[in-house]
């Protein structure tokens, strides 16, 4: 390992060893089409009706932290998050389908997509097989990613942001409260992490890169509208 690589922050280090997955997450050509405002619709429509099944099962992996919390403090953190996605991001995420079409007789009849499966059992599995640090370090690309896409997309010159109709997503993602939220759960990371043994390190960053990858997918299902 390079003395950059070992000096380097221990959630950087996770995407450090799985640098080429983390960009192909983040620079998804569903991302760059929401950047840019060429994204077909109806891969958004297919992507946010999905993501709707996929919050669900968010939902479920922070009841599971709650479960596994061996503290005050960790089982504060899960049921807070918990009571985040339920009374507030869910909410938000039913009006929005709404806006695009999407009732909530509609969400209730969905389909699960294989990439949703896969992606959300991964996690639950990562989380009920092994601690709460394996639970979060699966979470993470979720929960650090999605901020990432925002910043990274706000940074890029091919940004259209006239009559964009994926700049409010953007947006969502790049306010200071989930940016917040991302760089809290960073911080969670680096504190955990900084005490592991490079055995359990390793262990971690194949959790972290699988979890990526499935992230990527994710995208790749509403791209091709994958069922
Ligand atoms: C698939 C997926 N990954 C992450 C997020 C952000 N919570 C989301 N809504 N959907």
């Amino acid at each position: 390992m390079s003395a950059v690589l070992s000096n380097a922050l221990p959630f950087d280090r996770l995407v450090d060893a799985c640098a080429s997955d983390w960009r192909a997450y983040i620079e998804h050509p569903f991302v760059r089409g929401m950047g840019d405002g060429a994204l077909p619709e109806a891969s958004f429509r297919h992507y946010l009706k999905q993501d709707y099944l996929f919050l669900v099962h968010f939902a479920r992996a922070w009841g599971l932290a709650v479960y596994k919390a061996r503290s005050m403090g960790e089982l504060r953190q899960g049921l807070d998050i918990l009571k985040a996605i339920v009374d507030l991001e869910m909410g938000l995420h039913i009006s929005w389908c709404a806006e695009w079409g999407v009732s909530e007789d509609d969400l209730a009849m969905l389909q699960e997509s294989r990439a949703t499966m896969a992606y959300t059992r991964y996690v639950l599995d990562a989380g009920a097989s092994g601690d709460l640090l394996d639970l979060h370090v699966a979470l993470a690309p979720c929960v650090v990613g999605y901020a990432d896409v925002a910043s990274w997309l706000l940074a890029q010159p091919f940004l259209k942001r006239d009559g964009n109709p994926y700049m409010r997503w953007i947006d969502m993602y790049a306010d200071a409260e989930f940016q917040q939220a991302a760089q809290a759960e960073r911080d969670w990371l680096n504190a955990r992490l900084a005490g592991v043994t490079p055995e359990r390190f390793a262990q971690l960053s194949r959790i972290f890169r699988d979890a990526t990858r499935l992230e990527a997918d994710f995208w790749q299902m509403g791209l091709t509208l994958a069922d």
